[in-house]
C-alpha cells in the first residue's frame, strides 16, 4: 500500500495542541484513519505493531503467570498477540494458538516468522475441530490474551473464532484483551492502544504523533467509501449550486469541481450561461438573483441532497439565500452567503476565509492555528466551520481539524470556488466535518500537485481535474 508522505513541518509549537486531541472513546473507523496517517508521518505499521505488543506484553506480566496462552486471530489485532509472545517468552511458559485464515495480514505473518525463531510454542488451528484438540491448553493456562478480533472486527463473530472465545470464557484463566474485547469475551482487563475503543480500558501509548490525529492526512480519504457495482445514475448525489451575477466564473468551478469530486447531476442557478456541457443551466429572471427566482430555485432545493450558495453572489442576494436555506437538507455557504444573519440549513458546512470569518463573527481569528483553531471553536456558528489560510482550521465544535495542504499559489482567485465544490460533492455522503477534512486535504493536495508544473501560474480552473486524482488515486491504484 503505498502511502502518501507528508513533509512539511507544522508552522507552529505542536506542545500545546494536545487540547486539540479527542480524549474520550474513538470508533474503528477513526483508528484507522489515524493510524494511516501516523504511517504517511513515518511511523511503518511494524513499528505500531510493535509498540502494541509491546504495551501488552508488559501489562500480560502483571500477571505473573507461569503458563500464559495467547489467541492470535489473522488481522493485526493478531499480530500483537504475536509481538507480546516474543517479549514473553523469557517471563513464562507461552503458547500462541493462532488462526489461519489463509488471508492473513502482511504485517501478521511477518510476526509469525519471527516467533519460529524464539523458544514460543506456536499452534495453529483452521478449523472449529482443531481447536478442540487443544482443550487441555485452555485448562491449565493461567492467564489468557485475547488477540483475535480488535478495531477490523465486522459482524458476528464467525467460526471458529467464536469457538475460541467461547473455550477462553469457559477456562479459569482471566483474559487480558489487545486494544478491545473480541465481541463475546469476557474481559478481565482491556489493554487499548493509543485512545480507548470501549469504556473501562486502560490505554497505553503506541508513540503516533498528535498530528495524525489531530491534521488531516491519507487516512482521511479512507472514509470515503467504494462504489458498489450496481449503482444507478444519482447516487453520486444531486448537487445545486446558487451563485453568480457580479463575477459569473465562481458558481461554474463550484459545479465542475464538484463533478470532478463525484457528484453525477450539478445544476447551477446563475444568470449568466457559460458553455459547459457537463452542468445544467437554470437561468434566473434577472442578471442577479432576486425573490422573483424563489419560484424556480426552492423546488430544486427540495431535490438536490446538498445546496451550495455564494460562489460570485455578490452583497445583495443575501434575502434570497436566507429563505432558500430553509429548503436545504445539507448546505454549503460560501463566499457572500456568508453574511448575518447567517443562513442555516439542516445540516451546514461554512467556508469563510479570513476576511469572510470576521465579517460573520466580528472577531479576528489571529494568524496561528492555534488562536485560528480557538477562534472557530468559541464562535456561535451553528454548524461546522471550515476557516481556509495557509492551514486550514475545520471545527464542528466539538472536534478540530488542521490541514495543512495546499500552496501559496492558490491565493489565486477562484480556488475557494473549486473548495466549495469538492465540499458539497463529497457532502452528499459524508458529515459536513469529514466532507471539509477531505475537501481541504484534496483541494490542497490538488494545489501542490498544479503548483509542481504550472507554479505561480496556476489557475483555479488548473485544479479540477487534479482533485479525482487526489480523492480516487486508492481506488485507482487498488490499494
Ligand atoms: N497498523 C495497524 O493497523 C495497527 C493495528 N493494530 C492492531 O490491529 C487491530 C486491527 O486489526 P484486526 O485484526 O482487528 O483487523 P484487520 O487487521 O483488518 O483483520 C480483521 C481480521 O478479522 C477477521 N474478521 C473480521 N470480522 C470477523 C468476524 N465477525 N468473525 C470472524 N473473523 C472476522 C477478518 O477475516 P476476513 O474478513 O479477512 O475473512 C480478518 O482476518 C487493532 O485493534 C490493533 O489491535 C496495532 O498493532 C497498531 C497498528
Ligand atoms: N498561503 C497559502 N498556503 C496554502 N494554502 C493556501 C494559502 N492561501 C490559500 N490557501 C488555500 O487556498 C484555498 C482557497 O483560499 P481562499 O482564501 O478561500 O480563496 P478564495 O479567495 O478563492 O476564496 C483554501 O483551501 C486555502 O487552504
Ligand atoms: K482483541
Amino acid at each position: 500500500m503505498t502511502i502518501h508522505m507528508q513533509h512539511q513541518p507544522f508552522p507552529d509549537d505542536l506542545t500545546r495542541y494536545s487540547e486539540y486531541a479527542c480524549l474520550d472513546l474513538i470508533t474503528p473507523e477513526e483508528m484507522r484513519r489515524i493510524d494511516h496517517n501516523a504511517q504517511s508521518l513515518g511511523i511503518s505499521g511494524l513499528e505500531l505493531m510493535e509498540s502494541a505488543g509491546t504495551a501488552l506484553s508488559l501489562v500480560a506480566q502483571e500477571y505473573h503467570a507461569g503458563i500464559v496462552l495467547i489467541l492470535c486471530g489473522s488481522g493485526n489485532n493478531g499480530g500483537d498477540g504475536l509481538v507480546a509472545a516474543r517479549h514473553m517468552s523469557r517471563e513464562a511458559e507461552v503458547t500462541v494458538l493462532w488462526y489461519d485464515s489463509g488471508h492473513q495480514t502482511r504485517s501478521t505473518r511477518r510476526q509469525l516468522e519471527r516467533l519460529s525463531h524464539c523458544d514460543v510454542r506456536s499452534i495453529r488451528f483452521r478449523c472449529r475441530e482443531d481447536l478442540l484438540h487443544h482443550l487441555d491448553i485452555f485448562s491449565k493456562a493461567d492467564l489468557i490474551v485475547d488477540a483475535l478480533l480488535g478495531t477490523g472486527g465486522a459482524g458476528t463473530v464467525r467460526e471458529p473464532l467464536k469457538t475460541c472465545i467461547d473455550l477462553a470464557n469457559q477456562s479459569q484463566a482471566p483474559v487480558l484483551c489487545a486494544d478491545l474485547p473480541s465481541p463475546g469475551i469476557i474481559p478481565d482487563r482491556i489493554c487499548a492502544f493509543h485512545r480507548p475503543k470501549v469504556k473501562d480500558s486502560e490505554v497505553y501509548d503506541i508513540g503516533i504523533p498528535i498530528l495524525a490525529e489531530i491534521g488531516t492526512g491519507p487516512g482521511d480519504l479512507l472514509l470515503m467509501q467504494e462504489r458498489k457495482q450496481n449503482v444507478h445514475k444519482g447516487v453520486g448525489g444531486e448537487i445545486l449550486v446558487i451563485g453568480g451575477g457580479p463575477y459569473q466564473g465562481a458558481p461554474w468551478l463550484s459545479g465542475l469541481a464538484a463533478l470532478r469530486a463525484g457528484a453525477d447531476i450539478v445544476r447551477i442557478v446563475t444568470p449568466h450561461y457559460l458553455p459547459e456541457p457537463d452542468l445544467i443551466h437554470i437561468p434566473t429572471s434577472g442578471d442577479t438573483i432576486t425573490q422573483n427566482d424563489l419560484d424556480t430555485i426552492i423546488p430544486l432545493c427540495d431535490r438536490s441532497d446538498v445546496v451550495l450558495c455564494g460562489p460570485g453572489l455578490g452583497p445583495d442576494a443575501h434575502e434570497v439565500i436566507l429563505t432558500c436555506s430553509e429548503h436545504v437538507k445539507k448546505g454549503v455557504f460560501d463566499a457572500d452567503s456568508l453574511r448575518t444573519p447567517l443562513p442555516h440549513a439542516h445540516e451546514s458546512l461554512y467556508t469563510p476565509h479570513t476576511g469572510e470569518f470576521t465579517r460573520i463573527t466580528g472577531r479576528d481569528p489571529g494568524l496561528t492555528p492555534y488562536d485560528r483553531a480557538h477562534a472557530v471553536r468559541n464562535s456561535d456558528i451553528p454548524g461546522t466551520v471550515l476557516l481556509k489560510g495557509p492551514v486550514d482550521v475545520i471545527s464542528d465544535t466539538k472536534r478540530i481539524r488542521f490541514n495543512q495542504t495546499g500552496t501559496p499559489a492558490m491565493t489565486t482567485g477562484g480556488t475557494g470556488d473549486v473548495l466549495a465544490g469538492v465540499c458539497a460533492a463529497l457532502m452528499v455522503h459524508l458529515s459536513a466535518f469529514d466532507a471539509a477534512c477531505i475537501g481541504a486535504y484534496a483541494t490542497g493536495c490538488a494545489g501542490e500537485m498544479i503548483t509542481n508544473t504550472h507554479g505561480y501560474g496556476m489557475t483555479a480552473r488548473d485544479l479540477i481535474p487534479a482533485i479525482p486524482q487526489v480523492l480516487f488515486r486508492r481506488t485507482l491504484e487498488g490499494e
